[in-house]
């Protein structure tokens, strides 16, 4: 398994303020497995992912993450996991604006303690897998929205993470930028990355193993069938 979870809440507040954001969820989605996750705005999308991925710390239940127990971690332990073993990619991109696009792609590698010549290396192949091989020494404010995301997916996968998890990942960009993620996020589905969505975009939810919708903090449909589906279209 590459997550699991198991009552996983986070309260926000106490009393006639409390938010059960993430309320009891369970969750095992095994290596190689692309879930979506959906659901109205404000149901515990986000919140559950930053639990997942070790962002933040759950009221109550736990997590793993391959065999790491994330939820009970150290600080210490949680910033290697989030380096290390997570890859993240949010919808507003999160680059270094004065970073080349290679520089922003080797910085995770060099500080999980690459050596400059291999984490450029690994930069470059991974520009080249997202199809930017040409932008290497574009600042982002010279990318467009599209290609910023690409890069961001490469940064995501520098330390070769056991978990991509991603945040409305498409919610910034137009349609032609959209399709390229997701075909980016098909063909690292057929490399066998475990990849973790949240998003509005029913598109993105077509190309999943599973679609689980959320409502006030739990699942509220869990669409194991669209795997399968999919899985034969393949
Ligand atoms: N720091 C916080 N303090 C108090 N309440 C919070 C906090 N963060 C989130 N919440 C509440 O928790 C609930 C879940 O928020 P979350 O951002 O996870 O939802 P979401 O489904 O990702 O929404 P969206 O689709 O709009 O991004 C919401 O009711 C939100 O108002």
């Amino acid at each position: 398994m590459a997550l699991r979870a198991h009552g996983l809440t986070k309260r926000y507040g106490s009393h006639n303020t409390l938010v059960r954001a993430v309320d009891e969820v369970d969750l095992e989605a095994p290596t190689g497995q692309t879930l979506a996750i959906m659901g109205a705005s404000g149901c515990g999308k986000s919140t559950l992912l930053h639990l997942l991925g070790g962002l933040q710390r759950p009221t109550d239940g736990q997590v793993w993450l391959g065999e790491n127990r994330v939820d009970t971690m150290s600080e210490r332990a949680l910033a290697r996991l989030r380096r290390d073993d997570v890859g993240f990619v949010f919808q507003s991109f999160h680059l270094m604006d004065e970073l080349t696009a290679v520089e922003n792609i080797e910085l995770a590698a060099l500080l999980a303690g690459r050596s400059p010549g291999r984490a450029r290396k690994r930069a470059l192949y991974l520009l080249d897998r997202v199809g930017l091989a040409d932008r290497a020494m574009h600042l982002p404010s010279a990318l467009s929205g599209g290609q910023r995301q690409r890069v961001a997916i490469a940064r995501a996968l520098s330390n070769e993470p056991l978990v991509v998890l991603a945040d409305e990942p498409t919610g910034n960009l137009d349609t032609a930028a959209t399709l390229e993620v997701l075909r980016l996020f098909d063909e690292l589905h057929a490399a066998g990355q475990t990849l973790v969505v949240v998003t509005h975009d029913a598109r993105i939810a077509a190309v999943a193993d599973r679609v689980i919708a959320m409502r006030d903090g739990a699942f509220a449909d869990d669409n194991r069938l669209v795997g399968t589906v999919y899985d034969g279209r393949r």
